[in-house]
């Protein structure tokens, strides 16, 4: 159903008539003939590395292959984590190159997601910081699972970094420029109560109906004719991506120079000492 790509180690299975195909860091299965999930799987947070940004962007293009799918539900394998967002490490002393290039992995996947052809259901499973949000950001619809502790939003600030430009037009287009400047401002973490009052999700649900709630609703955008869904997509989200594709090296150089200056390395070593407790 799903072919294989090089790229990821991959194998199938079709239980009770589901064909599911299991790689390193996405599971990807389509449940129902229009609708296909794919699980964020990589231990312990599902934070993106180069490897997990390429995963997650040649499952979404897979999934696009099979013309009988309209719509994409984006899952965790963790319940209470959806996703820890970038991979700090990526950004702790690294290799200039390698730093460049999990950028244009990072630019890469957004791109993939929010222009994707499909309908795209994030069922946000818990904590969803930073490139998190973006992720769910970058969906067409966020269900989110209830439990004040939980968090989304942009904290990069905290971190002693910025969100790059086309994050920030993206929380502005999704929150509105106010509650942007507070969120962006001050790091905000907000509950899912709190997302769903300033609209950065669209419903909070118990955790156990989740998935359900989450197919449910990407089953409602299948139905929907793709031409006309997917003209209104490119109107709506074209202009920011024509611009980052326009300007991708452009931010590369910026992402490279900020995160490579002594005081950045320094304010992500602490933050990154500060996780786990272990590091
Ligand atoms: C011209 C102007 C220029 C402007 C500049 C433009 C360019 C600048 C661009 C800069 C862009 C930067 C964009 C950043 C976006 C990001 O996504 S940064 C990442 C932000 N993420 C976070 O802050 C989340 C951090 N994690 C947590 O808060 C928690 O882990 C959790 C709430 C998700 C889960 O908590 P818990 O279950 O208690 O797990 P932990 O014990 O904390 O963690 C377990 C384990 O995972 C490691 N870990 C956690 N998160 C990350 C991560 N994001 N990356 C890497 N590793 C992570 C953590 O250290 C633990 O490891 P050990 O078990 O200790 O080994």
């Amino acid at each position: 159903m799903f072919a294989s790509r090089g790229l990821l180690r991959s194998s199938r299975r079709l239980v009770g008539g589901i064909s599911s195909a299991t790689r390193t860091y996405v599971n990807l299965s389509k449940p129902s003939t229009s609708v296909a999930v794919l699980e964020l799987d990589r231990a312990p947070v599902n934070s993106l590395s180069k490897e997990m940004a390429d995963a997650v962007s040649a499952a979404i293009k897979e999934a696009e292959g099979d013309d009988k799918v309209q719509a994409l539900v984006l899952k965790s394998s963790n319940p209470k984590i959806f996703s820890a967002g970038l991979d700090i490490t990526e950004m702790n002393n690294p290799e200039v190159e390698r730093l460049e290039d999990f950028w244009r992995s990072i630019q890469d996947l957004f791109l993939t997601l929010y222009g994707s052809r499909l309908s795209t259901v994030a069922a946000i499973e818990g904590h969803s910081p930073a490139g998190g949000c973006l992720l769910a950001m970058s969906c067409d619809y966020r269900v989110m699972t209830e439990g004040e502790n939980f968090k989304i939003g942009l904290n990069e600030t905290k971190l002693g970094i910025a969100a790059p430009y086309w994050l920030k037009d993206l929380f502005v287009k999704t929150i509105g420029n106010r509650e942007a400047e507070l969120g962006l401002g001050l790091g905000k973490l907000y509950s899912p109560s709190e997302a769903l009052s300033v609209n950065l999700i669209d419903e909070v649900v118990k955790n156990e109906d989740v998935l359900e709630v989450a197919m449910k609703e990407a089953e409602t955008w299948a139905k929907i004719p793709p031409k006309g869904r997917v003209a209104s997509k490119v109107m709506l989200r074209s202009e920011m991506m024509d611009e980052l594709r326009e300007k991708k090296e452009l931010d590369v150089g910026w992402f490279r120079d900020f995160i490579m200056e002594e005081g950045t390395q320094k304010g992500i070593d602490a933050y990154l000492k500060s996780l786990g407790g272990k590091k």
